[in-house]
């Protein structure tokens, strides 16, 4: 694996004014979410869709998974059927991501849950933050599933070092170009000035393709470290990201 370290100040000293963040095989571990979150998720889908129907963000999901599926007159059992298999997929299908962040913020919420993240990743968030360079989350997991992850972690409440939250019910899919744009300009960030770390190289396209800055981050034993991140700058942990904001470096 190439590791190199990598400085955002080629071509401008102020390089970078924030970071998008990846979650699942960028700050935290693939494996934790399927072995301890997807498990979680599947063992309360049944409930979630006998007794809170009516609750509107699970009706919203509902009607997008019978619209996803072409089965307009699904009932709550298909559904849930269809929601387990797209798990054993890991397909990141809004409305399974809807439905699973309700379920892991309530489980967050009464102490089930704590979330993962890599051992250099918090220090390196607490270090870009205090150098003035902002944070957002983007990642298929959805917001309120981003908000108990970031509130619960193993080192206290991370969210007092995020500017904000995206999904793909709020900028859209990861692999298309103007998911990005629209984060852009929901920021107010240059999309130049825009840094996005993840582990996946079709969301890295993406991100390039609207003008991002990309890196990504290859950690062995996650399920992109074979296959790499193409010709996207590459990095093994944070500690290897050097970022460049208003004349510091951090
Ligand atoms: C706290 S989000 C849980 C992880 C998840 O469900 C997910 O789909 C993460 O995907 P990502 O886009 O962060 O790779
Ligand atoms: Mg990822």
């Amino acid at each position: 694996m190439t590791v190199r370290e990598l400085r955002f100040d080629v071509d401008a000293v102020d390089a970078v004014d924030a970071v998008v963040l990846d979650i699942e095989g960028t700050t935290s571990a693939t494996g934790f979410v399927v072995d301890v979150l997807y498990p979680y998720s599947r063992a309360r889908f049944g409930a979630l869709l006998a007794e809170r129907g009516d609750d509107p963000r699970v009706a919203r999901a509902l009607a997008q998974v019978r619209e996803l599926t072409g089965e307009p007159d699904a009932d709550a059992v298909r559904i849930e059927k269809t929601l387990n298999l797209w798990l054993d997929e890991d397909r990141k299908a809004t409305p399974l991501k809807t439905l699973q962040g309700i379920i892991w913020s309530e489980g967050f919420a009464r102490g089930d849950l704590v979330s993962h993240f890599y051992d250099d990743v918090v220090p390196r968030l607490r270090a870009w933050h205090a150098a003035g360079v902002r944070l957002y989350v983007y990642s298929s997991g959805s917001v309120a599933a981003q908000r108990a992850w970031f509130t619960n972690s193993p080192d206290g409440d991370l969210t007092p070092l995020v500017s904000g939250l995206y999904d793909t019910e709020n900028a859209g899919p990861k692999q298309e170009p103007e998911s990005y744009r629209r984060i852009a300009e929901s920021t107010g960030v240059e999309p130049a000035r825009l840094l996005f770390l993840s582990d996946r190289p079709g969301e890295l396209d993406a991100a390039r393709a609207a003008g991002w800055r990309t890196v990504g981050v290859r950690r062995p034993g996650e399920p992109y470290f074979e296959q790499g991140v193409g010709d996207h700058a590459q990095a093994g942990t944070f500690d290897e990201i050097t970022v460049i904001t208003s004349g510091s470096s951090t």
